[in-house]
């Protein structure tokens, strides 16, 4: 099947991939030329595992190839619409100036029995107004909502591996026509009996936002219990493992700490709110504002536990920050709590040395004004205080021991609660960690 996929950022170049890799011819368009012409070399624009490898192999089948020009979108049978959706600056609401773009630009190209698919998360009645400007501009030509669900760091087993597929059809003959097109993308994720949920644009739409809303709910739980656990001296890590033995709550998603960033989760719960606000039902989600004031805390009491940990006072004092990425096995540092505490700590004095495994680069042109280094040895040297931000695997193995060589006080902030509290305290290390007792 020929499909198009525009928008090549961190989903749409993996959809693109696995799309060729189960078997379709896939052209994938962005406006972005440097990260076409990467693509097109093979080599990924961002760090995401599997990714590249993945790339290469299908790029060499033939089945994939990456363009700029809307033009090669012309001809396929389904188009997928992965641009972003930014927050919008000053605002809650979300940006749909890339999706509005996006779908302009493929009704130039669109033909009547071609499916528009969009994937790209957005407020409740996009699909709507979307349809109606199709049906409009480029009749015979149909829209289905499909949203994404991959995890970065997980994405191409996501994506070939969904745990669900939502399709938001539109109602009648056209949802029989549609549903029929999506079967034939999906052919082999469906035959394995993934689940799949067929519902209206409206409640394809919201699947997203509500699933993203209750994963950060979960997050932001765990944390407003880890403050009490400061309060009580009661231990947040062994809460969440008693209550996560029932089922009904499970383990996944308990995990305290330096709380949710990235390009999702924060931007996805406040558009919520904004759409909210704009159907007249803003006191249905008002319990998200605090889920963000939760998250938000939950930067500010880090900076203090370096505070409090360096004597009374940040001035001047060398400080290690490991980790950048908003989360391990990736590079991408969209608000990233890691790199706001950074931020924060040199604002009160303090002297910074970031590293991470991966994000740098992007780190260092979005905040030019930090330093960083190649090495969490490199970080440390001499450090008055070590911050694990991000728990990328090479932090959670160090070695407590040669590790407290290079500093110059043994002084350890797991913001992730990813050590192990036990061996950093045997090798002489204070060990302070968000919910958790000193130890
Ligand atoms: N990143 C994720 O893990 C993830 C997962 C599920 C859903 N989503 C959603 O998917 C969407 C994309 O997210 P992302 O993380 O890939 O963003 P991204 O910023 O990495 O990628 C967006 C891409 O769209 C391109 N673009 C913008 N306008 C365009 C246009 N008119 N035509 C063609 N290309 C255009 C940009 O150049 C960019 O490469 C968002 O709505 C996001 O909420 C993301
Ligand atoms: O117990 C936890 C789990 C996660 N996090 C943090 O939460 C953020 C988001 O993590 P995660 O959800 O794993 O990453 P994303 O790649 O942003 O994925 C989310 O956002 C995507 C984009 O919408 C969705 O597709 C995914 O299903 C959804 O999990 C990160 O900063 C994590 O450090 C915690 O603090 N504690």
């Amino acid at each position: 099947m020929k499909i198009s996929v525009i928008g090549c950022g961190y989903l749409g170049a993996v959809h693109a991939a696995s799309m060729a890799e189960l078997g379709h011819d896939v052209v994938g368009i962005d406006v972005d030329q440097a990260k076409i012409a990467s693509l097109s070399k093979a080599e990924a624009p961002f760090f995401e595992p599997g990714f590249e490898e993945l790339l290469e192999r299908t790029l060499a089948t033939g089945r994939l190839r990456f363009s700029t020009d809307f033009a090669d979108a012309a001809g396929s049978a389904v188009h997928f619409v992965c641009v972003g959706t930014p927050q919008k600056r000053g605002e809650y609401a979300a940006d749909m100036r890339y999706v509005q773009g996006a779908v302009e630009s493929l009704i130039d190209v669109l033909a009547p029995g071609e499916l528009v698919v969009g994937k790209s998360t957005v407020p409740v009645g996009t699909a709507a107004q979307l349809a109606e400007l199709i049906a409009d501009k480029a009749p015979g030509a149909l829209l289905a909502w499909n949203p994404e669900f991959l995890r970065e760091g997980f994405a191409v087993q996501d994506t070939l591996h969904p745990d669900r597929l939502v399709y938001g059809l539109p109602a009648g003959a056209d949802g029989d026509t549609a549903r029929a097109l999506l079967d034939e993308v999906y052919a082999s994720i469906v035959e394995r009996g993934t689940p799949k949920v067929e519902s209206d644009y409206a409640t394809a739409e919201m699947v997203k936002t509500a699933a993203n809303s209750f994963l950060a709910t979960k997050i932001s739980f765990i944390n407003a219990m880890a403050e009490l656990c400061e309060a009580t001296g009661a231990d947040v890590k062994l809460l969440a493992d008693a209550i996560g033995f029932d089922d009904r709550i499970g383990r996944k998603f308990l995990n305290a700490g330096l709380g949710f960033g990235g390009g999702c989760l924060p931007k996805d719960i406040r558009a919520f709110m904004a759409r909210a606000g704009e159907l007249g039902a803003d006191q249905a989600l008002t319990f998200l504002r605090e889920v963000d004031n939760i998250n938000m805390r939950r930067r500010i009491r880090m900076v203090e536990l370096a505070r409090e940990v360096c004597d009374g006072s940040l001035l001047g004092k060398r400080v290690a920050v490991l980790g950048a990425a908003f989360k391990p096995d990736s590079d991408d540092i969209r608000d990233s709590p890691a790199l706001n505490v950074a931020a924060q700590l040199q604002l009160q004095g303090a002297v910074v040395r970031v590293t991470d495994p991966a994000a740098v680069e992007n780190s260092r042109r979005q905040w030019p004004q930090l330093d960083y280094a190649a090495t969490p040895e490199e970080a440390a040297e001499r450090a008055d205080a070590v911050l694990v931000l991000t728990e990328w695997k090479q932090y959670r193995e160090l070695d407590p021991e040669a590790f407290g060589r290079i500093v110059k006080q043994k002084r350890v902030l797991d913001g992730r609660n990813a050590l192990d509290r036990e061996a950093w305290t045997a090798a002489g290390w204070t060990y302070r960690a968000l919910g958790r007792r000193a130890g």
